[in-house]
């Protein structure tokens, strides 16, 4: 099996301010770049009014950026909106895609979420799609149907692990302190890369992160399952410590 190195991501959403936010980064930033050898890459999804300054305070430096959306045009009349190419400007290595957040909350749906990882590709970063069903689905045992419906509708043309990550977030563990048997987590992710077979090249090389209240507490077990690539953080990437601690169970 191809070796995948484990992507630890924080997605801020709509928390922090500067001062915040740069206290974060900075603590760590320290611990990332005193760290020996560590087996995880590092990536902070700051609210877009902080892209700049936390991108700019950690430039050269091995944690980074990305943004937590972007606008499927490149430029033109869409007030309020952020594109792939000023993320990449900023200094972005990744955009967010496709959160339950953002097809909950402005109704978007995979055909969007497609257009939006082709602009983030174009741009030359990385995807990072978001998939994950709702508790009613779970319920009605059409979980996996609808993750893989979201994955052939979500991943554009050309996809690859260059520039391509999956998230599994089942809506339900967001932000609740519940979250799937390890059991189902893998099931889970074992059927995301079976499916990604004809939808991206190499999906052996892909990275499938999990992402649903994932803490220091649970993550040693999660991190240590078959196909999971790291973790996709809500709440727990804002304090320096739960982040730090849930990268530091990666083995
Ligand atoms: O939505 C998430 C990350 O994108 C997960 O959020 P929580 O870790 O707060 O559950």
């Amino acid at each position: 099996m191809a070796a995948r190195r484990k992507l630890i991501a924080g997605n801020w959403k709509m928390n922090c301010l500067r001062a915040e936010g740069l206290a974060l980064v900075g603590e760590l930033s320290r611990r990332l770049e005193s760290a020996k050898d560590p087996v995880f890459d590092m990536l902070v999804c700051p609210p877009a009014t902080l892209v700049a300054p936390v991108a700019d305070a950690l430039k050269g430096g091995k944690l980074a950026v990305g943004g937590q959306d972007c606008h499927a045009k490149e430029k033109g009349a869409h007030t309020g909106d952020v594109s792939a190419p000023m993320l990449k400007d900023l200094g972005c290595t990744a955009v967010i895609v496709g959160h339950s957040e953002r097809r909950q909350d402005h109704g978007e749906t995979d055909a969007v979420v497609k257009a939006k990882a082709t602009a983030v590709h174009v741009a030359h970063m990385t995807a990072i799609i978001c998939v994950g069903e709702t508790e009613a689905e779970r319920d009605a045992g059409k979980a996996e149907d609808v993750v893989a419906g979201q994955l052939r509708g979500s991943i554009p043309q050309g996809s690859s692990a260059a520039n391509t990550v999956i998230a599994y977030e089942p809506v339900w563990a967001i932000g609740t302190g519940r979250t799937p048997t390890n059991d189902d987590i893998a099931a889970m992710h074992a059927m995301i890369r079976r499916t990604l077979d004809g939808l991206v090249a190499h999906p052996e090389s892909v990275r499938i992160l999990y992402g649903g209240s994932v803490k220091p507490s649970n993550a040693v077990e999660i991190m240590a399952l078959a196909d999971v690539d790291g973790a996709l953080v809500g709440g727990a990437s804002l304090k320096a410590d739960d982040f730090w601690a849930i990268a530091e169970s990666c083995r």
